[in-house]
This record gives structure tokens, sequence and C-alpha cells, in this order.
């Protein structure tokens, strides 16, 4: 049964937030054995008031000490409950923030394997549990545990019989529980997979429903919704099965515990070694001991069913991002305006299955390099590899003359600045997703780029202008505003490589054209690579790099590729200005 209790992975996971509370833990304890107490000396003045009936004038002094002592238990439990809760809560919020921050700096890859309803059940629902476990393994666990050691001292002191049966019944009932140790557990386990993947589903479902909507797909998710409840059901009937065991052997206890204290109290009556007074607290003291026992049962079942959350978080934290930061210190970026190298560049998603082959470029500083090609070619795969979403299987990318794999992941997000048609609003006023919450920059120098990237109409025309509200995805703003909005937030951050992948696909012809003059003036003095389809956006870029099944199939100037009417770029174009008389 022990063996079986989260308590040493329990302490590993939780121990140093809660070496934090020290001075609660010791109030804790206090709290814990003035209850335990008061609970054992209130049959013994009940004892004291029964044997005092017979004499001519009854010690009613020992009902009044009966009932304050009642009120002190009701009062010490409350504070016991309190302060047992809040070390718990305060550890777990610790644990959560970790979990938390642990899971933000993963990997793309890691967001695309667990579903956003997954990582909340983990983050939120395994961490409530832990919570839970602190309060229930110290104040319910181990408190009653050594009233039930007190109870079973108190009562070989009244009597040796009463003693020994008691603590064969003690034994007994540890022993049944011993037995039927393994037959919740599992049961609960599947509960929280079930529960776990219901939730998943749930949560992913709610993200995309647009997508689901508007491609007719609400019957499937109906049906896979019904089919996940459909196996919750039974597997909250199993546990529930499993409950009502563990429920009927304990009232099957309870009922042997009464029969053997009739029996000894009996026997001690009729033999003339215990009184009224002193059979009643026997009986008193034997209810107090059935209690702890049921407790003890109850909260293992609780207790086991932490290792399950034990274990679920123990295998988030053991998920190990693939890019990090460099082991020591790491290099930083030169200012201004970046260089970019790519040297040799293999890489693909998955090992094995390479998406970029033997890339290499360069980019001088304050050069602006458009990047063309078909649809899968590699385009945005170049653009996540800068970033430092994911790094190349070998080969390197070097900015500003530094492999940026040396470089803190930090530093080099601050100074690379990226929009991409997939923009993300969060709930907060536009400033608030302009700044990043940053309360920093002032409104002037926001205004005043608003104004330099010709977005001085749009912003004016927003209800309350910097304070108006924006709904977390977009909610408030058309895709094309959201993009506005993000071609303003990335130049707020003044980065010294911008990269544009489809940034203003979601435009129309008129913005884009307003828009496109305004970026040039402010790509003046950096370093720029534009993805895009629609190769006009791309008229005003220095170099083109035309990628083909992942490997780089022409790299110029766009004027040495323009002069030649054979160069792939030159085709490309003429295709797309037919494409576009057609
Ligand atoms: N997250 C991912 N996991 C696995 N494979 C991916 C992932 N993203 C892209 N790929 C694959 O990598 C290859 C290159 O994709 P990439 O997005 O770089 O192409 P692209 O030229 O930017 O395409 P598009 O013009 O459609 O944006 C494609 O075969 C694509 O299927």
């Amino acid at each position: 049964m022990w063996t079986k209790l989260p308590i040493l992975p329990y302490f590993r996971l939780v121990g140093p937030y809660l070496k934090q509370h020290k001075s609660r833990f010791a109030l804790l304890t206090l709290l814990l054995a003035a209850n335990i107490v008061v609970q054992l000396t209130m049959p013994w003045l009940l004892m004291k008031y029964f044997d005092s009936l017979n004499s001519p004038e009854p010690a009613e002094r020992f009902i009044f000490l009966f009932i304050l002592l009642g009120v002190c238990y009701q009062i010490l439990s409350l504070a016991s409950d309190y302060v047992g809760e809040h070390v718990g809560w305060s550890a777990a919020n610790k644990l959560r923030s970790r979990l938390m921050r642990h899971c933000l700096g993963q990997d793309i890859a890691f967001f695309h394997h667990y579903s956003p309803g997954e990582l909340l059940d983990r983050v939120d629902g395994a961490v409530n549990g832990l919570a839970e476990f602190f309060y229930k393994f110290v104040v319910r666990f181990t408190n009653n545990l050594v009233l039930l050691g007190v109870t079973l001292i108190v009562l070989y002191n009244i009597h040796w019989s009463i003693g020994a049966v008691m603590t064969l019944f003690v034994a007994g009932s540890a022993l049944v529980y011993y037995l039927l140790r393994d037959y919740a557990l599992p049961h609960w386990v599947r509960v929280g997979e079930t529960s776990s993947a219901f939730f998943g589903f749930i949560g992913e479902q709610l993200t995309n429903t647009e997508d689901t909507r508007s491609s007719g797909a609400s019957g499937y998710v109906m049906r896979k919704f019904k089919a996940l409840l459909n196996q919750w059901l039974p597997v909250h009937m199993e546990a529930g099965r499993a409950f009502s065991v563990m429920w009927m052997s304990s009232m099957l206890l309870l009922g042997l515990s009464t029969i053997l204290t009739f029996g000894v109290s009996s026997w001690l009556w009729h033999a003339g070694l215990a009184g009224p007074g002193a059979i009643y607290m026997i009986m008193m003291y034997t209810v107090m001991l059935v209690g702890p026992i049921d407790t003890i049962r109850l909260e293992l079942g609780a207790l086991q069913r932490a290792s399950a959350n034990i274990e679920r978080i123990r295998q988030l934290f053991e998920i190990r991002p693939s890019v990090g930061d460099p082991a020591e210190g790491g290099d930083t970026l030169p200012g201004g305006a970046l260089s970019v190298e790519f040297s040799g560049v293999e890489f693909g998603y998955t090992p094995g299955e390479p998406v970029l082959h033997g890339i290499g470029f360069k980019l001088e500083a304050g050069e602006s390099l458009g990047i063309v090609g078909r649809t899968g070619s590699g385009k945005t795969s170049i653009a996540r590899l800068l970033l430092r979403l994911y790094d190349p299987q070998s080969g390197t990318v070097s900015l500003g003359g530094t492999d940026i794999s040396r470089v803190k992941l930090s530093g080099l997000r601050e100074r690379v600045g990226i929009v991409t048609q997939d923009v993300q609003i969060f709930k907060g006023t536009v400033r608030d997703n302009l700044t990043f919450f940053d309360p920093s920059i002032p409104d002037g120098k926001i205004v005043s780029l608003l104004t330099e990237l010709s977005l001085d109409s749009w912003f004016e025309a927003l209800p309350q202008g910097l304070d108006t509200q924006l709904e977390a995805g977009g909610g408030g703003l058309s895709a094309g505003e959201a993009q506005l909005l993000a071609f303003a937030r990335v130049f707020l951050k003044d980065p010294g490589l911008i990269i544009l992948d489809e940034a203003s696909s979601r435009l129309d012809p008129a913005t884009e054209e307003k828009l496109d003059r305004a970026v040039r003036k402010l790509l003046r003095g950096r370093t720029a690579i534009l993805i895009a389809h629609r190769l006009s956006t791309l008229r005003h870029v220095d170099r083109i790099l035309v990628m083909d099944g992942g490997r780089i199939a022409e790299n110029d100037l766009q004027g040495a590729l323009l002069e030649d009417p054979d160069s792939r770029y030159s085709r490309l174009l003429r295709q797309s200005l037919r494409n576009r008389t057609v």
C-alpha cells in the first residue's frame, strides 16, 4: 500500500516550493497537534460528567468544558484546513508557473504534438490534483494516522483488553484495504486519460470553429464528441463500481467495530472493571478510531490518483526543446542592419525527410532579397530557420557574421522581425497588441510609426484609437487590418532583419500599394527578406532567390535575372503577367 503512495515523487517535484513555507508548516503542525489533544480530551470530559451523575452535585463544569472544546475543535479544524490548503495551493501555483514557462519554451513541433486542450488539462488539471495532494496527505492522512495511534494508546490505558481488541481490528482493516489496494487505481487512471482526450478534442474544435463550420464538418465533430462521451460513461461507471466496493468494505468494518466494542464493554461491565462513564468513553474512542481508518482509506485513493497526475507532469517536464540557448553566455548580434548567410544547410521537420537541401546564399547588410518558388518549395522553412523556430540538421545560419546557434534566443528574436499571413491578436487594446504589452513604449512613437506606414487613416477610423479593445484571435479586425497591425508591430521593434512572408496577401491592391511605398521607406538601412507568390511585390528588392523542391534553383541580382530572358525568374514573371492579362 505504501509503495503506491507517490510521497517521494511528490516531494521531489513540489518540495523546493514547500520549503519556502517553513513558518506555515510549523503553524500547521501546532494546529494539528492541538486538534488531536482536543479530540482525545472530549470523551474523557463526558466520562467525568457521567461518573458524577450518581453524586448529589453532578459536575456540570465538564459539560461546559466539553462544549467549549467542541467549538475549539471546529475552529482548529478550520484553521488547519485553511493553512494546509494555502501551503498546498501556493506550492502548486509555483509548479504551475514553472510548467507554463517550460511549455512556452518548447519547439513549434511540441505544440503540433499536444493540442491546447491537452496542455490545459495537464498544466491546470494535473497541478490542481497535486495541490489537493498536500492538503490530503499532511492534513487528513498524517493527522488521522497520528490520531489513530494515540487513540489506541488511550484505549490500552483504559483497559488492556479493549486496547488489544481494537489493535486487532485496526490491523484487520489495514489488511482488507491492502488486499483491495490496486482495485480502484487503474480505473481512476483511465478516467484521467479519457478526460485528457475529451478536453483535448474540445479545445481543438473550439479553436477551429470557423473552419469546421465553413467546411461543413460539424457532423463529424458531433459524432466524435458523442463517441468520446460514450467512452467516458463506462469508464466512470467502472470507477464508481470500484468506489462502491471500497465503501461497502468500510461499512462492514464499521459494523464489526461496533459489535466488538459492545462485546468487550459488556464483559468489562459484568466483571466490574468499568462504570457507565468509562463504557461511554470506550464507545466514543471506538467511533473516533473508525473515523480515521475510513478517512485514511478515502485519502489513500486520492493519494494514489495523485501518482497519475505526477506522472503526467513529469512526462511534460522531461520533454526538452531541441532548440535552446547556447550552453554558456552566448554571442550578441551586432547593431544595425544584419547580413544573412546560409552555408550548406540541410533541414527536415522529420529526421530522414529533408525539405531543404544544401542551401547556401549570402545577403549583405542592408540588402533586400525576394524568395520565390512553388508551394512547398521551402521558402517559409528558410524564414523559420532564421528565427531558430527549428535548427538545421547540418550547415550554419549566420546573422551579422555570427552563427545564430551561439546567440541567446531572446537576443536573436529581438533583432529579427517577421510578418506572416497568420497574425496573432491578443485580447487587449490596439496599443497592447502593437507593443506586446510593453508600457514603456510611448504613444507618440506608435502614432508616428503608424503615420510613416501610411496607416494613419486606418488608425483614425478605430473607434477609440489606441484604446480600441480587440478580442483574442483577431475579433474586431478584418484579416487585412490584422496584417496592417502586424506590420506596425514588427517595425516598432526596430529589428536589423525583417522577414515578410506573404505579409500583404490579405490586403486589397490599393492598401497594398500604399503600404508597399511606406514599407520600402522603412526598409531602408535594414536587411529584408520578402517571400511572395505575387511577383509584383518583389519589384524593388535587390536580389532574387528561386526555390525548387527545397533547392536553390537561381540566386542573383534581380537586374541580372531580368536581363536574361531564359532565367527561371524571367519566365516566372512572364507567366504571372500572362495570367494577369488572361
Ligand atoms: N510543420 C511542418 N511539419 C512537417 N512538414 C512541414 C511543416 N511545415 C512545412 N512542411 C513541409 O516542408 C516543405 C516546405 O514547406 P514550406 O512551408 O517551407 O514551403 P513554402 O515554399 O513556404 O510553401 P508555401 O508557398 O505554400 O508557403 C513542404 O513539403 C511542407 O509540406
